[in-house]
């Protein structure tokens, strides 16, 4: 049976669970449950603190995990990425209280600075030949730590930056790192068919979440020009029509831009123009 380390709580957790649904595995009824067997798939997942994750795949006991790409590197564990799975995206990066002169890394050298990921931190500053005073880790809400003068700066997390904001706080510098959730697997792991299944699912979801179908009529003439329109990942289904000199079509489009293809479609005489959901897939 294929062992799955899930996020057990906190910003990776729910959506994490959503994706697994949506790649038909079994979910768990309550928050307390913190092993689920799937028998059906052949899985069996374990709810574990993300910040834990890559230690238990990192080490092998557990086959293959959903952590964020931030959590891994901290972790310095014997884990990788293998897949980048588009939620919890975040940047990771330094901070100061607003107006001070602090510009970039180099100006860290002999500063406190307070962050809940500390290797992340510590290798950011050696790459840059960099000494702080300090690096004092910090369990959450890192952002009050300036204010009540336990760092010079932080390093933390940020999404819209409200936190930063409500703080009195600025980021500065370039970002750290980009964050994303992340499938692992332990590093120089042999090929697996059951993690082979496990990835093909969830890039199933991943390709059912970003594409819909487009389906329209468009006299034979013009088929050419609206295929450059609709190319498809590999090639556009053409169909013959009843009508003749009429054909329909059928193609993958990217979500995000199927309004504005309907509407140039639309202007080069397609007609019956219908998008429809994926529900699942394997391309
Ligand atoms: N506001 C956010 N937006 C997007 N991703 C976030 C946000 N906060 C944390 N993350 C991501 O979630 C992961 C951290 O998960 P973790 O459960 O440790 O913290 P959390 O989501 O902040 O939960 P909590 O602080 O409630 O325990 C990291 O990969 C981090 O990048
Ligand atoms: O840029 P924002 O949209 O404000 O998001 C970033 C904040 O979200 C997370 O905090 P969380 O609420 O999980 O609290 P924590 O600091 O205690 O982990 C993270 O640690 C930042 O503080
Ligand atoms: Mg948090």
């Amino acid at each position: 049976m294929l062992r799955i380390a899930v996020p057990n709580k906190g910003s990776l957790s729910g959506p994490a669970a959503e994706m697994l649904h949506e790649a038909g595995y079994r979910q768990r009824k309550e928050a307390k449950e913190l092993v689920l067997v799937d028998p059906d798939n052949q899985v069996e997942f374990f709810f574990l603190r993300p910040r834990d994750i890559a230690v238990y795949v990192g080490s092998g006991r557990l086959d293959v995990g959903i952590t964020g790409r931030d959590l891994l590197l901290d972790s310095a564990s014997e884990a990788e990425e293998v897949l980048a799975l588009g939620f919890a995206g975040s940047t990771f990066r330094f901070a100061r209280p607003v107006g001070t002169g602090i510009a970039g890394v180099r100006d860290l050298e002999g500063l406190r600075i307070a962050t809940s990921y500390t290797g992340l931190v510590e290798q950011h500053l050696a790459e840059h030949g960099v000494k702080a005073a300090a690096v004092t880790k910090l369990d959450g809400a890192v952002e009050t730590a300036v204010h009540l003068g336990v760092a010079d700066v932080i390093a933390d997390v940020v999404e819209t930056g409200t936190s930063l904001r409500n703080a009195g706080l600025e980021v500065f510098g370039d970002p750290i790192l980009v964050s994303d959730a992340v499938v692992i697997r332990p590093k120089g792991a042999g090929e697996d068919p059951a993690v082979e299944q496990f990835l093909r699912r969830l890039q199933g979801v991943l390709v059912a979440r970003r594409y819909v179908l487009m389906d329209y009529d468009i006299r034979a003439e013009q088929v050419g020009a609206a295929v450059a329109l609709t190319p498809g990942l590999e090639s556009p289904t053409v169909s013959p029509l009843h009508t003749e000199g009429w054909v329909a079509v059928r193609s993958m489009v990217l979500r995000k831009e199927a309004q504005r293809i309907m509407d140039d479609l639309w202007a080069i005489g397609a007609r019956a123009i219908l998008v429809t959901n994926i529900h699942a897939c394997r391309i």
